[in-house]
Protein backbone atom coordinates (compact mmCIF):
# COMPACT_ATOMS: atom_id res chain seq x y z
CA UNK A 1 0.00 0.00 0.00
CA UNK A 2 1.78 3.35 -1.08
CA UNK A 3 0.95 6.26 0.73
CA UNK A 4 0.22 9.64 -0.91
CA UNK A 5 0.69 12.77 0.87
CA UNK A 6 -1.47 15.78 0.98
CA UNK A 7 1.20 18.28 -0.45
CA UNK A 8 -0.05 22.48 -0.78
CA UNK A 9 -4.14 22.07 -0.30
CA UNK A 10 -3.78 24.95 -2.53
CA UNK A 11 -2.01 23.66 -5.45
CA UNK A 12 -3.42 20.62 -7.99
CA UNK A 13 -2.49 17.99 -5.82
CA UNK A 14 -5.94 17.50 -4.84
CA UNK A 15 -7.10 16.94 -8.47
CA UNK A 16 -4.90 14.93 -9.95
CA UNK A 17 -4.89 12.92 -6.47
CA UNK A 18 -8.84 12.24 -7.79
CA UNK A 19 -7.63 11.26 -11.24
CA UNK A 20 -5.18 9.05 -10.32
CA UNK A 21 -7.67 7.22 -8.17
CA UNK A 22 -10.10 6.60 -11.32
CA UNK A 23 -7.44 5.33 -13.28
CA UNK A 24 -5.90 3.11 -10.43
CA UNK A 25 -8.79 2.10 -8.35
CA UNK A 26 -8.97 -1.18 -10.63
CA UNK A 27 -5.92 -1.68 -11.70
CA UNK A 28 -3.30 -0.56 -9.04
CA UNK A 29 -1.06 0.30 -7.54
CA UNK A 30 -3.23 0.82 -4.75
CA UNK A 31 -2.45 4.37 -2.16
CA UNK A 32 -4.11 5.85 0.94
CA UNK A 33 -4.03 9.75 0.81
CA UNK A 34 -3.12 11.26 4.02
CA UNK A 35 -4.59 14.45 3.97
CA UNK A 36 -7.67 16.62 4.84
CA UNK A 37 -10.65 14.81 3.42
CA UNK A 38 -12.49 17.73 2.11
CA UNK A 39 -9.54 17.84 -0.40
CA UNK A 40 -10.97 15.29 -2.31
CA UNK A 41 -14.56 14.73 -1.97
CA UNK A 42 -15.77 16.69 -4.19
CA UNK A 43 -16.55 14.42 -6.86
CA UNK A 44 -15.37 10.99 -5.43
CA UNK A 45 -16.73 8.71 -3.11
CA UNK A 46 -13.92 8.39 -0.02
CA UNK A 47 -13.29 6.32 2.96
CA UNK A 48 -12.07 7.84 5.84
CA UNK A 49 -9.68 5.19 7.67
CA UNK A 50 -7.12 4.71 9.96
CA UNK A 51 -4.39 2.66 8.94
CA UNK A 52 -3.20 1.81 5.20
CA UNK A 53 -4.73 -1.93 6.12
CA UNK A 54 -8.18 -0.92 5.96
CA UNK A 55 -7.42 1.28 2.94
CA UNK A 56 -6.60 -1.40 1.00
CA UNK A 57 -9.80 -3.06 1.50
CA UNK A 58 -11.71 -0.26 0.47
CA UNK A 59 -9.44 1.19 -2.46
CA UNK A 60 -11.68 -0.27 -5.57
CA UNK A 61 -14.72 1.39 -4.66
CA UNK A 62 -13.65 4.29 -2.42
CA UNK A 63 -10.47 6.67 -2.14
CA UNK A 64 -9.13 6.16 1.26
CA UNK A 65 -7.96 9.16 3.35
CA UNK A 66 -6.33 8.86 6.34
CA UNK A 67 -7.49 12.36 7.68
CA UNK A 68 -5.85 15.79 8.51
CA UNK A 69 -6.54 19.02 9.76
CA UNK A 70 -6.08 22.34 7.34
CA UNK A 71 -5.97 25.74 9.59
CA UNK A 72 -7.85 27.43 7.40
CA UNK A 73 -10.04 26.25 3.86
CA UNK A 74 -8.00 25.78 1.29
CA UNK A 75 -8.46 27.80 -1.69
CA UNK A 76 -7.50 26.92 -5.03
CA UNK A 77 -3.99 28.81 -6.31
CA UNK A 78 -4.11 30.90 -3.38
CA UNK A 79 -1.56 29.29 -0.74
CA UNK A 80 -1.71 30.39 2.70
CA UNK A 81 1.27 29.65 4.66
CA UNK A 82 -1.40 29.17 7.94
CA UNK A 83 -1.65 25.19 6.46
CA UNK A 84 1.99 24.57 5.74
CA UNK A 85 2.13 22.45 9.15
CA UNK A 86 -0.41 19.87 7.16
CA UNK A 87 1.51 19.75 4.82
CA UNK A 88 4.79 19.12 6.99
CA UNK A 89 2.81 17.02 8.70
CA UNK A 90 1.56 14.64 6.09
CA UNK A 91 5.19 14.12 5.06
CA UNK A 92 6.20 13.51 8.55
CA UNK A 93 3.61 10.81 8.96
CA UNK A 94 4.08 9.42 6.18
CA UNK A 95 7.18 8.04 6.46
CA UNK A 96 6.62 6.36 9.93
CA UNK A 97 3.97 4.90 8.35
CA UNK A 98 6.36 2.72 6.15
CA UNK A 99 8.82 2.89 8.60
CA UNK A 100 6.40 0.92 11.12
CA UNK A 101 5.80 -1.55 7.65
CA UNK A 102 2.37 -0.11 7.46
CA UNK A 103 2.73 1.11 3.75
CA UNK A 104 5.17 0.15 1.45
CA UNK A 105 6.53 3.29 0.02
CA UNK A 106 5.80 7.42 0.31
CA UNK A 107 4.18 9.08 -3.02
CA UNK A 108 4.44 13.08 -2.27
CA UNK A 109 2.01 15.75 -3.96
CA UNK A 110 4.08 19.05 -4.38
CA UNK A 111 4.35 21.45 -2.08
CA UNK A 112 5.24 25.23 -2.85
CA UNK A 113 8.73 25.40 -0.86
CA UNK A 114 8.05 29.18 -0.73
CA UNK A 115 5.31 28.79 1.61
CA UNK A 116 6.74 26.17 3.44
CA UNK A 117 9.62 28.35 3.81
CA UNK A 118 7.72 31.17 5.77
CA UNK A 119 6.90 28.79 8.34
CA UNK A 120 10.89 28.43 9.25
CA UNK A 121 11.01 25.24 7.81
CA UNK A 122 14.33 24.06 7.72
CA UNK A 123 14.75 22.67 4.15
CA UNK A 124 14.36 23.65 0.46
CA UNK A 125 11.92 21.27 -0.17
CA UNK A 126 10.87 17.42 0.22
CA UNK A 127 14.05 15.88 -0.36
CA UNK A 128 16.36 17.07 2.62
CA UNK A 129 13.68 16.72 5.17
CA UNK A 130 12.89 13.35 4.11
CA UNK A 131 16.47 12.43 4.69
CA UNK A 132 15.90 14.07 7.82
CA UNK A 133 12.89 11.84 8.97
CA UNK A 134 15.30 8.91 7.95
CA UNK A 135 17.59 9.66 10.00
CA UNK A 136 20.51 9.88 7.23
CA UNK A 137 21.00 13.28 7.17
CA UNK A 138 23.12 14.52 4.00
CA UNK A 139 22.75 11.50 2.06
CA UNK A 140 19.70 12.15 -0.16
CA UNK A 141 20.17 12.39 -3.81
CA UNK A 142 17.72 13.31 -6.38
CA UNK A 143 17.23 11.42 -9.31
CA UNK A 144 14.45 12.88 -12.10
CA UNK A 145 13.66 9.68 -14.37
CA UNK A 146 11.18 9.72 -17.41
CA UNK A 147 10.80 7.14 -19.90
CA UNK A 148 13.70 8.57 -22.42
CA UNK A 149 16.08 10.19 -19.69
CA UNK A 150 17.35 9.56 -16.02
CA UNK A 151 19.22 12.76 -14.68
CA UNK A 152 20.65 13.47 -10.99
CA UNK A 153 21.88 17.24 -10.46
CA UNK A 154 24.93 17.23 -8.19
CA UNK A 155 24.06 20.42 -6.41
CA UNK A 156 20.36 21.44 -6.05
CA UNK A 157 18.39 23.65 -4.78
CA UNK A 158 21.24 26.43 -4.47
CA UNK A 159 21.85 29.72 -6.22
CA UNK A 160 23.99 29.07 -9.60
CA UNK A 161 26.73 30.95 -8.00
CA UNK A 162 26.64 29.19 -5.16
CA UNK A 163 26.31 25.68 -6.92
CA UNK A 164 29.68 26.51 -8.83
CA UNK A 165 31.79 27.00 -5.09
CA UNK A 166 30.08 23.81 -3.55
CA UNK A 167 31.02 21.46 -7.32
CA UNK A 168 34.10 19.55 -5.00
CA UNK A 169 35.02 15.86 -5.42
CA UNK A 170 33.42 14.25 -1.81
CA UNK A 171 30.17 15.95 -3.51
CA UNK A 172 30.80 13.75 -6.63
CA UNK A 173 31.74 10.90 -4.62
CA UNK A 174 28.96 10.43 -2.36
CA UNK A 175 26.43 11.29 -5.39
CA UNK A 176 27.71 8.77 -7.95
CA UNK A 177 27.87 5.87 -5.65
CA UNK A 178 24.18 6.64 -4.10
CA UNK A 179 23.19 6.24 -8.15
CA UNK A 180 25.26 3.29 -9.05
CA UNK A 181 24.07 1.35 -5.82
CA UNK A 182 20.43 2.47 -6.16
CA UNK A 183 20.92 2.01 -9.88
CA UNK A 184 21.32 -1.75 -9.16
CA UNK A 185 19.54 -2.14 -6.00
CA UNK A 186 16.11 -0.13 -7.17
CA UNK A 187 15.97 -0.38 -10.83
CA UNK A 188 17.64 -3.77 -11.08
CA UNK A 189 20.40 -2.87 -13.55
CA UNK A 190 23.27 -5.13 -13.00
CA UNK A 191 26.16 -2.77 -14.72
CA UNK A 192 24.74 0.99 -14.83
CA UNK A 193 26.28 3.00 -17.02
CA UNK A 194 26.39 6.86 -15.42
CA UNK A 195 27.91 9.14 -17.89
CA UNK A 196 29.07 12.50 -16.49
CA UNK A 197 28.42 16.37 -17.67
CA UNK A 198 30.73 18.80 -17.62
CA UNK A 199 30.10 22.32 -16.04
CA UNK A 200 31.51 24.60 -18.34
CA UNK A 201 31.02 24.87 -21.63
CA UNK A 202 32.39 22.41 -24.54
CA UNK A 203 33.48 20.81 -21.14
CA UNK A 204 36.22 23.40 -20.62
CA UNK A 205 37.33 22.68 -24.30
CA UNK A 206 40.81 21.38 -22.06
CA UNK A 207 40.77 23.92 -20.00
CA UNK A 208 39.96 27.28 -22.30
CA UNK A 209 36.87 27.82 -20.82
CA UNK A 210 37.31 26.64 -16.93
CA UNK A 211 39.52 24.57 -14.96
CA UNK A 212 36.97 22.71 -13.16
CA UNK A 213 36.48 19.37 -15.24
CA UNK A 214 40.98 19.33 -15.09
CA UNK A 215 40.64 20.35 -11.28
CA UNK A 216 37.55 18.29 -9.83
CA UNK A 217 35.58 16.45 -12.31
CA UNK A 218 38.21 14.70 -13.92
CA UNK A 219 40.22 13.73 -10.96
CA UNK A 220 37.05 12.46 -9.13
CA UNK A 221 36.04 10.21 -11.87
CA UNK A 222 39.45 8.34 -11.71
CA UNK A 223 38.88 7.10 -8.73
CA UNK A 224 35.36 6.04 -8.72
CA UNK A 225 36.53 3.97 -12.07
CA UNK A 226 39.04 2.95 -9.77
CA UNK A 227 36.48 1.44 -7.41
CA UNK A 228 34.98 -0.11 -10.19
CA UNK A 229 31.77 2.07 -11.67
CA UNK A 230 31.44 2.57 -15.04
CA UNK A 231 31.23 6.28 -14.79
CA UNK A 232 32.82 8.11 -17.77
CA UNK A 233 32.95 11.79 -18.63
CA UNK A 234 33.04 14.99 -18.55
CA UNK A 235 31.25 15.33 -21.34
CA UNK A 236 30.40 18.49 -23.37
CA UNK A 237 26.52 19.14 -22.14
CA UNK A 238 25.42 20.28 -25.11
CA UNK A 239 25.56 16.98 -26.85
CA UNK A 240 25.46 15.23 -23.70
CA UNK A 241 21.20 14.24 -24.52
CA UNK A 242 20.58 13.34 -27.64
CA UNK A 243 19.28 10.10 -28.66
CA UNK A 244 22.74 9.38 -29.74
CA UNK A 245 24.44 9.81 -26.13
CA UNK A 246 20.80 8.42 -24.33
CA UNK A 247 22.21 5.17 -26.01
CA UNK A 248 25.05 5.30 -24.09
CA UNK A 249 23.91 5.53 -20.66
CA UNK A 250 21.23 4.89 -17.77
CA UNK A 251 22.08 8.19 -16.05
CA UNK A 252 23.36 11.52 -16.49
CA UNK A 253 25.07 13.13 -13.55
CA UNK A 254 24.42 16.97 -13.95
CA UNK A 255 26.84 19.79 -12.18
CA UNK A 256 23.48 21.61 -11.45
CA UNK A 257 19.79 21.47 -10.88
CA UNK A 258 19.00 22.77 -14.19
CA UNK A 259 21.51 21.38 -16.30
CA UNK A 260 19.64 18.31 -16.16
CA UNK A 261 16.00 19.22 -15.24
CA UNK A 262 15.72 21.34 -18.25
CA UNK A 263 16.60 18.31 -21.02
CA UNK A 264 14.34 16.21 -18.73
CA UNK A 265 11.39 17.97 -18.07
CA UNK A 266 11.55 19.51 -22.07
CA UNK A 267 11.69 15.58 -23.12
CA UNK A 268 9.66 13.55 -19.91
CA UNK A 269 7.59 16.46 -18.47
CA UNK A 270 4.41 14.21 -18.99
CA UNK A 271 5.85 11.14 -17.26
CA UNK A 272 8.70 12.23 -15.53
CA UNK A 273 9.34 11.44 -12.05
CA UNK A 274 11.30 12.81 -8.59
CA UNK A 275 12.84 10.05 -6.88
CA UNK A 276 14.90 10.45 -3.57
CA UNK A 277 17.75 7.96 -3.87
CA UNK A 278 20.17 7.15 -0.77
CA UNK A 279 16.93 6.45 1.60
CA UNK A 280 16.03 3.64 3.52
CA UNK A 281 12.82 4.18 2.20
CA UNK A 282 11.23 4.24 -1.31
CA UNK A 283 10.01 7.59 -2.17
CA UNK A 284 8.79 9.06 -5.66
CA UNK A 285 7.18 12.39 -6.34
CA UNK A 286 5.69 13.75 -9.84
CA UNK A 287 8.11 15.95 -11.59
CA UNK A 288 6.04 19.39 -11.00
CA UNK A 289 4.93 21.72 -8.68
CA UNK A 290 1.77 22.72 -7.12
CA UNK A 291 0.84 24.93 -10.83
CA UNK A 292 -0.79 27.47 -8.61
CA UNK A 293 -2.00 29.07 -11.89
CA UNK A 294 -4.09 26.25 -12.79
CA UNK A 295 -5.12 24.63 -9.48
CA UNK A 296 -8.72 24.37 -9.39
CA UNK A 297 -9.61 24.25 -13.22
CA UNK A 298 -9.64 20.48 -13.84
CA UNK A 299 -7.36 20.60 -16.51
CA UNK A 300 -4.13 19.06 -13.96
CA UNK A 301 -2.37 16.40 -15.98
CA UNK A 302 -2.55 13.21 -13.38
CA UNK A 303 0.42 11.51 -15.71
CA UNK A 304 3.16 12.31 -13.79
CA UNK A 305 1.39 11.44 -10.37
CA UNK A 306 0.28 7.78 -12.28
CA UNK A 307 4.24 7.48 -13.67
CA UNK A 308 5.54 8.26 -9.56
CA UNK A 309 2.56 6.18 -8.19
CA UNK A 310 3.91 2.90 -11.04
CA UNK A 311 7.40 3.10 -10.25
CA UNK A 312 6.87 3.42 -6.60
CA UNK A 313 5.64 0.47 -6.91
CA UNK A 314 8.22 -0.89 -9.06
CA UNK A 315 10.89 0.14 -7.09
CA UNK A 316 9.32 -1.16 -3.86
CA UNK A 317 9.51 -4.88 -5.65
CA UNK A 318 12.59 -4.65 -7.01
CA UNK A 319 14.18 -3.51 -3.73
CA UNK A 320 12.70 -6.77 -1.93
CA UNK A 321 13.88 -9.05 -4.37
CA UNK A 322 17.42 -7.79 -4.19
CA UNK A 323 17.20 -8.87 -0.60
N1 LIG B 1 8.16 18.04 -6.03
C1 LIG B 1 7.67 19.21 -5.64
O1 LIG B 1 7.04 19.33 -4.59
C2 LIG B 1 7.89 20.42 -6.51
C3 LIG B 1 8.49 20.31 -7.78
C4 LIG B 1 8.67 21.49 -8.52
C5 LIG B 1 8.23 22.71 -8.02
N2 LIG B 1 7.64 22.74 -6.79
C6 LIG B 1 7.11 23.98 -6.23
O2 LIG B 1 5.89 24.30 -6.92
C7 LIG B 1 5.72 25.74 -6.96
C8 LIG B 1 5.47 26.17 -8.40
O3 LIG B 1 6.62 25.84 -9.11
P1 LIG B 1 6.75 26.13 -10.70
O4 LIG B 1 5.71 27.10 -11.13
O5 LIG B 1 8.19 26.40 -10.93
O6 LIG B 1 6.50 24.73 -11.37
P2 LIG B 1 5.16 23.95 -11.65
O7 LIG B 1 5.54 22.61 -12.09
O8 LIG B 1 4.23 24.05 -10.49
O9 LIG B 1 4.45 24.71 -12.89
C9 LIG B 1 5.16 24.99 -14.08
C10 LIG B 1 4.16 25.09 -15.25
O10 LIG B 1 3.73 23.76 -15.58
C11 LIG B 1 2.32 23.65 -15.46
N3 LIG B 1 2.01 22.34 -14.85
C12 LIG B 1 2.67 21.79 -13.80
N4 LIG B 1 2.12 20.59 -13.50
C13 LIG B 1 1.11 20.39 -14.38
C14 LIG B 1 0.16 19.33 -14.56
N5 LIG B 1 0.16 18.23 -13.80
N6 LIG B 1 -0.75 19.48 -15.54
C15 LIG B 1 -0.78 20.57 -16.33
N7 LIG B 1 0.09 21.60 -16.21
C16 LIG B 1 1.03 21.51 -15.23
C17 LIG B 1 1.89 24.79 -14.55
O11 LIG B 1 0.56 25.17 -14.80
C18 LIG B 1 2.90 25.87 -14.88
O12 LIG B 1 2.45 26.62 -16.00
C19 LIG B 1 6.99 26.33 -6.36
O13 LIG B 1 6.74 26.70 -5.02
C20 LIG B 1 8.00 25.18 -6.37
O14 LIG B 1 8.89 25.24 -5.29
C21 LIG B 1 7.46 21.65 -6.04
N1 LIG C 1 13.87 19.96 -8.00
C1 LIG C 1 12.60 19.30 -8.22
C2 LIG C 1 11.90 19.89 -9.42
O1 LIG C 1 12.25 21.01 -9.79
O2 LIG C 1 11.01 19.23 -9.94
C3 LIG C 1 11.75 19.48 -7.01
O3 LIG C 1 11.71 20.88 -6.68
C4 LIG C 1 12.25 18.66 -5.85
O4 LIG C 1 11.64 19.14 -4.70
P1 LIG C 1 11.46 18.19 -3.44
O5 LIG C 1 12.82 18.17 -2.77
O6 LIG C 1 10.40 18.89 -2.62
O7 LIG C 1 11.04 16.84 -3.94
Amino acid sequence: MLVLTQGDPAGIGPEITQKAWLATRHSGPAFVFLGAPELVQNALPIQIVQTPAQAAEVFAHALPVIPLNLATPAIPGTPDSHNAPSVIESIAQAVGLVQSGQASAVVTNPISKEVVQKTGFAHPGHTSYLAELCGVPGQDVMMLAGPSLRVVPVTVHVALRKAITQLKPALIYKTARTVHRALQRDFALAAPRIAVAGLNPHAGENGLMGTEEHDIIIPALKTLQAEGLHITGPYPPDTLFTPQARARYDVALCMYHDQGLIPLKTLDMAEGVNVTLGLPIIRTSPDHGTAFDIAGRNVAEPTSLLAALRLAATLVENRKNAQ
